[in-house]
């Protein structure tokens, strides 16, 4: 698989699937782009760019969009880039038996599925991997310099997608845990909420970097109880993306912590956006799976409390910083 006359298709033409076509099509690869929008679908075939979630950009000629799954049929590679709450849907309208690599990083509320374990349930028939890092959109538009996990359980078929998917400036790292590879991407998304509520409200940078510490023994802790890997977590899409996205504001996730850190309501914050922040809705089933799991999370349990409007900031900080001494 060199990715030579083949034909990639793209779900999901957000900031990352569109980004991700964006790369596949740079050695004019065939790359069909299935967006939700018609709009979306008009922009990219009427003036190749996708001013709604990836302005600036120029999109290369052999992207295709279209809003029929069905034109994904002769696909050899679908990449799956839909918010998480949304995977299910659109994985079920994918063409079956063909390798889909999933890039949505959270967990479905109400099953509290991982999104491999979401995708295996509604195409039993296809191979799945994972594709997941440090890995902000706009940039890897742009052509710069990226590394990213993925994984997959069947090493010929990873190592078969790596070939197809890595470019000069873009490399994915192999991995057989992808349990670990989709903790790490649903959990930072979390965590990188309460780095941004850190910087909101003026807390300074000891509390970032405590944050991040904290929040990765949390990530580590969930992730061995549901059977990853702890080399995994400390990877590309374990800490690698924790510390991206806890640095940024470039960051949804890191912004809309910003706003709750700066005393705006969730609620506020929440309604009417186009863009998705996956940590709010990660964060509550994240709680719920550490709490049947006798797992601790009390970064990730603050994050929920601010999400929820349900304490006053300086009450949920004071509540952190007053927990029992413990080592490390
Ligand atoms: N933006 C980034 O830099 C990165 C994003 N991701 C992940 O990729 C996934 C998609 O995020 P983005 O591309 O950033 O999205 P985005 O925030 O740029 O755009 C929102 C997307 O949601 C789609 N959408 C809204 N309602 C929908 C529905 N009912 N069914 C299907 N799709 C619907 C829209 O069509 C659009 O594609 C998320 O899980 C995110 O965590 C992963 C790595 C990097
Ligand atoms: O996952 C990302 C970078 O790896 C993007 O982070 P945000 O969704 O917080 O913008």
């Amino acid at each position: 698989m060199n990715g030579q006359g083949m034909k990639a298709g793209v779900i999901g033409a957000g900031a990352w699937g569109t980004a991700l076509a964006q790369l596949l099509a740079a050695d004019g690869q065939a790359v069909t782009l299935w967006a939700l929008e018609t709009e979306v679908v008009d922009a990219i075939n009427g003036g190749q760019e996708n001013p709604l979630y990836l302005p600036g950009i120029k999109l290369a000629p052999s992207i295709r969009a279209t809003g029929a799954m069905a034109d994904l049929g002769d696909c050899d590679m679908v990449l799956v880039v839909s918010p998480a709450q949304h995977l299910r849907d659109v994985v079920r309208q994918a063409p079956a038996g063909v390798p889909l690599v999933l890039c949505s990083k959270g967990i479905e509320a109400g099953s509290g599925l991982l999104m491999g374990e979401v995708a295996r349930a509604v195409q039993p028939t296809s191979p799945i991997a994972v594709l997941s890092g440090p890995t902000f959109a706009h940039e890897v538009a742009k052509g710069l310099p990226t590394a990213i996990t993925l994984a997959c359980d069947d090493a010929v078929l990873g190592a078969q997608l790596a070939a197809r998917i890595a470019r000069p400036a873009f490399r994915p790292y192999l991995s057989d845990d992808v349990t670990g590879a989709e903790i790490g991407g649903a959990v930072k998304n979390v965590l990188a909420i309460a780095c941004g509520v850190a910087d909101g409200a003026g807390l300074g940078l000891n509390a970032r970097a405590a944050l991040i510490s904290r929040g990765f023994a949390e990530m580590t802790r969930f992730g061995l109880a549901r059977g990853a890997r702890a080399e995994t977590l400390a990877g590309l899409s374990g800490l690698g993306d924790l510390v991206l996205t806890c640095s940024s504001t470039n960051s949804r996730n890191f912004s809309l912590g910003k706003g709750l850190g700066e005393g705006r309501s969730a609620a506020e914050l929440l309604s009417n956006r186009r863009t998705v922040a996956e940590g709010a809705f990660t964060a509550p089933v994240l709680r719920d799976a550490a709490r049947a799991a006798g797992v601790e999370m009390p970064v990730v349990e603050a994050v929920c409390a601010l999400l929820a409007d349900a304490a006053p900031l300086g009450t949920v900080i004071d509540a952190l910083l007053a927990r029992p001494l413990r080592p490390e």
